[in-house]
């Protein structure tokens, strides 16, 4: 991997941020790529929604909606190891996020007046499974879950048709939406899923795919770019694209275990980013030399190979731990390993990644699949102002304002005295006119 050599002067924040490799996922680029597909989808409806799947997938869907025979087939039909994983994964994730749940809190502002803030699910959720390179049903229960758990009543899952598949979202992802619940999925990926989802559209058997609320999961730049598009029409979630890991390693962590982890995200994508942060220069070759190994031996050789030698993967040569931690805080990583002495201290004292894993035993495949965690995080840096998909993802606070006529009284000059700050007086008015009789 290149490298990069930090040691005694590592930069401030900003300059750092320039330093350190990234991916050019062209968003921008690809924004004007996918607004055709947009508008297409938004005038044209389901027509134009086919025309681009077979552009693009390959493949020609009888209808957008998968039957429920088509999900009930692939559960009946799904193979029992991967059934009890998938079982395993869905049941320690929702122990998870169960506990995320918040509930109603109340506020006595004064007396007869108080502030509560209400926590009210999203309506009708579109959730989306990628299926381009790879296929997601992992994906399906860390989008699903979350979703559930905070109570939206209807949910829509997307998953990109395969042509070996007849057309239809790879059994396995449909097995699992099955397993979760979930009865409406929709087989259209990319730009024009999230076209759909926004715009809604009449089906070719003239059934109706209603528009939803928010559109959340990972994908690709041209998913990414429409959601980008269509915020506003509807709600998104952070930005989720091609994956990245960073390892914070000092000379205790083991090499092997190093070079596999980065790997395992660098199978996701060409554009995906692996990068090694270490205080030891030997262990940087030991891994340099563990992934000239490896990579030759695992299953997606090329596109491992690419992501790794890519400029947004590398290795940062450090002097210390806490220089270290400035440079994985600027990176923001969506996963952050931690192998480290002392990696339980290191790793509290974190400020900006998707998730952390902690010490030798939590590799980020363990976060993917079975943690119980959720691996649907931002990326791009975007680890600095936003989290992973959650049930807060999927809940609005509304503020419910209650004051007695003793309690508004008892503000009103206080109202009144801002509102002529502002030069907004009738604002002033409008508590005035409910004590207009009162003694001034
Ligand atoms: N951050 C996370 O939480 C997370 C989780 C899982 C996966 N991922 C990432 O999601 C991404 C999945 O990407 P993918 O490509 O495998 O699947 P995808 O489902 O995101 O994309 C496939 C779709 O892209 C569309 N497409 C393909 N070429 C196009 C073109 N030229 N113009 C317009 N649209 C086009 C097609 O319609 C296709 O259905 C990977 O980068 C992976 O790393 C991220
Ligand atoms: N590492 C990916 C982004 O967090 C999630 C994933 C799904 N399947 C395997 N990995
Ligand atoms: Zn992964």
């Amino acid at each position: 991997m290149n490298r990069t050599d930090l040691r005694g002067r590592v930069p401030r924040p900003a300059e750092l941020r320039a330093t350190l490799p990234r991916a050019e996922v062209n968003v921008d680029a690809a924004l004007h790529q996918v607004r055709p597909v947009v508008d297409a989808v938004r005038d044209r409806g389901v027509e134009a929604v086919l025309e681009y799947t077979e552009k693009f997938d390959g493949v020609r869907p009888a209808t957008v909606r998968v039957p429920q025979a088509e999900l009930d087939r692939a559960l009946a039909e799904l193979d029992p190891a991967v059934r009890a994983a998938l079982d395993e994964a869905i049941a320690r994730a929702r122990t998870v996020h169960a506990d995320q749940r918040r509930g109603d809190v109340t506020t006595q502002v004064a007396d007869g007046g108080t502030v509560t803030e209400r926590w009210v699910p999203v309506s009708r959720v579109g959730l989306y499974a990628p299926g381009g390179l790879a296929v997601y049903p992992s994906s399906v229960v860390m989008n699903v879950v979350p979703a559930q758990a905070a109570g939206v009543g209807s949910l829509v899952l997307c998953s990109p048709p395969q042509a070996e598949f007849g057309g239809l979202p790879h059994p396995t992802t449909l097995a699992a939406a099955a397993l979760l619940g979930v009865d409406e999925v929709w087989a259209v990926g990319g730009a024009q899923a999230v076209a759909v989802l926004a715009h809604g559209a009449v089906d070719t058997d003239g059934s109706e795919l209603a528009p939803v609320d928010m559109v959340t999961g990972p994908g690709n730049v041209y998913l990414t770019a429409a959601k980008r598009m269509l915020r506003g029409i509807i709600g998104i979630d952070s930005e989720a694209g091609p994956t990245e890991i960073a390892i914070l390693a000092d000379e205790t962590a083991d090499a092997g275990h190093v070079a596999a982890d980065l790997i395992s995200q660098a199978e996701h994508d060409t554009l995906a980013a692996s990068v090694l942060v270490t205080t030891s220069e030997q262990l940087a070759d030991a891994v340099d030399a563990e992934l000239e190994r490896r990579v030759a031996e695992t299953k997606h050789t090329e596109r491992v190979d690419t992501a790794l030698r890519g400029p947004q993967s590398g290795t940062v040569l450090v002097s210390t731990v806490d220089e270290g931690l400035q440079v994985v805080d600027a990176y923001a990583a969506e996963h952050l390993e931690i192998q480290t002495a002392d990696a339980r201290d290191v790793a509290a004292r974190v400020r900006n990644a998707g998730a952390v894993f902690v010490g030798p035993y939590a590799p980020v495949s363990l976060g993917d699949y079975c943690a119980g965690s959720n691996h649907v995080l931002p990326t791009g840096g975007f680890a600095r102002h936003s989290s992973g998909l959650s049930v807060q993802t999927f809940l609005r606070g509304i503020h419910v304002i209650d004051y007695s006529e003793a309690a508004l009284r008892e503000v009103a000059g206080k109202v009144v005295a801002l509102a002529d700050a502002e030069d907004l007086p009738a604002h002033g008015e409008a508590v005035q006119a409910r004590f207009e009789g009162d003694a001034r």
